[in-house]
């Protein structure tokens, strides 16, 4: 439990980090935005999908996400999604034969997409193209993973062998304590040994345009950052490394406020929960390194982020490419060594089945 005292001045509760009841309430709405803006995005058919300003950057990110899934998962795995939006990556934990799959989001449209896409939905093209069911049972919370302590409500579910956290980690940044909340969910949860995939933005990449930017907001014509005026200096405070809040624009993706994430600060924050860095990567440091692996070559020739089949045409604007670049992928291990006796989590025996709508856990905190 937090500890609070009463402010003298103005008898608001404040705790430890000095964070006011006022300001908690704020951050809630502004997470509450969040989840707004991510439940009222609609499922978007196959061709409405391939016919968006940045489909290939689209697919640039499912490639990184995949890449990551494919190198650290193995058959079998227990998985955690943690903010896993309309199940954007089932198919992925799929191909990597998961053994069991529970995905968590605080938008209620998200969950409820994730569960049809669970279930086989007619409107994905996989599902449409004859793709047979997925393989691995699931269960489906809609919850803010910031906000809510996941082991009291997972315990009997894990623990978890991987944990996955893709392009939200950075909405946890509004406060110490939801970041805190965020790795200790992580760290209660995933068993020794376990593995935490991510991608946020790097705040080097975000901080670096600021200052060459002529104003407060940058951008190209897929996508806009705008700071407040409280950042005209173009400095972040080092001691308070939470909270810096923007406004990201990417077309058709995101319309909201988004946290800068100061790479060191997080590293240290996930060491004091057990978490040690394996490394972390600039999306453009990322594609470098992994196209030179066949395999994942071959990956991208088919989903055709890069090429457009012949390898010849990069297909990916220059401006998606510059998107591309706002962000990095990060790959954590818990401290330990894996109890070689561990047996899966019970899950793993169910059968996959399908999701109902009462089958969904809301929990609101
Ligand atoms: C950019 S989307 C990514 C979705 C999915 N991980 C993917 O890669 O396709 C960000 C997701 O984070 C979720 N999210 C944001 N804040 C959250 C919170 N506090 N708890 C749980 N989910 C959250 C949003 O609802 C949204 O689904």
């Amino acid at each position: 439990m937090r500890r609070s005292y009463e402010s003298a001045s103005n008898s608001r509760r404040i705790d430890r980090n000095g964070v006011s009841q006022y300001q908690e309430e704020e951050h809630t709405d502004l997470a509450r935005r969040v989840a707004d803006h991510y439940s009222a995005r609609s499922k978007q058919t196959y061709s409405e999908r391939e016919a968006s300003p940045i489909i290939h950057l689209k697919k640039l990110n499912n490639w990184i996400k995949s890449v990551l899934i494919q190198l650290y998962t193995r058959p079998g795995d227990v998985v955690l999604d943690l903010a896993c939006g309309k199940g954007g990556d089932l198919i992925k934990w799929d191909k990597a034969r998961v053994g069991y799959y529970v995905g968590v989001d605080i938008a209620q449209g998200s969950i409820q997409d994730c569960r049809t896409r669970y279930n086989g939905d007619q409107n994905n093209h996989h599902q449409r193209r004859g793709r047979s069911r997925l393989t691995f049972p699931a269960r489906l919370l809609c919850a803010d993973c910031f906000e809510v302590l996941l082991d009291a409500v997972l315990r009997d579910d894990g623990p978890f062998d991987i944990f996955s956290c893709q392009f939200a980690m950075h909405y946890s940044w509004s406060t110490e304590a939801r970041a805190r909340r965020a790795l200790a969910n992580v760290s209660a949860l995933l068993r020794p040994g376990g593995t935490f995939i991510g991608t946020m933005p790097d705040a080097n990449v975000i901080t670096q345009k600021l200052r060459e930017a002529q104003g407060l907001t940058f951008g190209n014509s897929v996508y806009s950052i705008s700071f407040d005026e409280e950042y005209d200096e173009k400095r972040f405070n080092s001691s308070t490394p939470f909270g810096i809040k923007y406004k990201f624009h990417l077309e058709d993706a995101v319309d909201c406020p988004e946290w800068i994430v100061p790479f060191p600060v997080f590293k240290s924050l996930a060491e004091e929960y057990g978490l040690e860095l394996v490394f972390v990567k600039n999306f453009h440091e990322f594609v470098d390194e992994y196209m030179k692996r066949p395999e994942y070559a071959e990956l991208m020739r088919r989903l055709g982020a890069l090429s457009d089949g012949n390898q010849v045409t990069c297909t990916l604007s220059p401006d998606e490419w510059e998107v591309a670049y706002l962000y990095s992928a990060f790959v954590l291990k818990k401290r330990g060594e894996p109890d070689p006796k561990r047996r899966r989590a019970n899950r793993t025996n169910y059968r996959p089945t399908q999701i109902s709508k009462d089958d969904i856990l809301y929990i609101n905190k």
